[in-house]
């Protein structure tokens, strides 16, 4: 079963008179995994869709939806997968792909049958983010030794971290997609501070392996009209174009970052020096 909600884009002088509801209503994704079921966000953000795949007991597959109009949900399409719970595959055209936690898969356009599947008796939590595509690619598993690993940060300004680059360009060709896994060592909380806008592309966050009872505060907006929204573990946030995407949490944790646009240059950031934002 595929459920498929939609967000309009935000002007950003629109966006300084949001208050809470509206600023959640527009940014903050709903749930991103449902037992037994794929779900799915259509955003108007470089057109990019965010959602999950929860398997327990059975395989899920991807399916076309009308926002699409497309006969099957790649066919103008490419596709990033990372798993962020237990074991599991993803069956692409009857290749089977084994997805460990923070492994990921690129998809290829074209590629017509997508099943997901929880295995070893444990329970797989894929995250999904798609972008139209224009060319076909490989579709290529990245492994955990197959990551450009960077650290960045330093503990005495509480963001000390290791960003792992998994679907760039540097090792796997897409369209516009590019996906990695920021993990936040023990004892810092800050992400991306110093902060960036790229107006190039569009960003999602979605976080993970946050602390039960824990929050992360997520800052966003123009740097000089900043707001915040309060996260939960397994949340996903959408970073339009404009937008700072930073976050503060009350414990470590680690998120998963994807984005699309006019580029696929990851170091394509206009930074923002902390004593400049408002
Ligand atoms: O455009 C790139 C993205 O915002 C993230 O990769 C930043 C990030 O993971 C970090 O600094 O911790
Ligand atoms: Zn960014």
């Amino acid at each position: 079963m595929t459920k498929v909600d939609f967000r309009y884009a935000t002007h950003p002088i629109d966006a300084r008179k949001y208050g809470t509801d509206e600023l959640r209503d527009h940014f903050l994704l709903n749930p991103i995994f449902k037992e037994n079921e794929i779900r799915l966000t259509y955003t108007m953000y470089d057109r990019y869709i965010v959602g999950g795949a929860m398997p327990v007991d059975k395989s899920l597959k991807l399916e076309t939806f009308d926002h699409l109009k497309a006969n099957y949900f790649l066919e103008r399409r490419e596709l990033g997968i990372i798993n962020v719970g237990g074991k599991g595959v993803v069956t692409v055209d009857g290749n089977v792909y084994e997805l460990s936690k923070k492994e990921a898969l690129y998809v290829g356009k074209e590629c017509k049958d997508i099943v997901f599947e929880s295995t070893d008796g444990e329970q797989a939590l894929f995250y999904i983010n798609s972008a139209p595509a224009h060319h076909k690619y490989p579709t290529q598993k990245v492994g955990r030794e197959d990551a450009e690993i960077i650290e960045l940060g330093d503990q005495k300004y509480a963001n000390k971290r290791i960003l792992n680059k998994l679907i760039v360009n540097s090792i796997v060709k897409t369209c516009q997609l590019q996906m990695g896994v920021t993990e936040l060592q023990e004892g810092n909380v800050w992400n991306t501070m110093p902060s960036h806008t790229h107006t190039r592309r569009m960003e999602a966050y979605f976080y993970f392996d946050l602390e039960e009872g824990q929050t992360v505060c997520h800052f966003l907006g123009e740097p000089q009209h900043t707001r915040h929204i309060f996260m939960e573990n397994h949340q996903a946030v959408l970073s339009p174009e404009w937008s700072i995407h930073s976050g503060s949490g009350t414990a470590n944790y680690s998120f998963i970052w994807g984005m699309a646009g006019e580029n696929l240059d990851y170091g394509d950031m206009d930074g923002v020096a902390p004593n400049e934002l408002k």
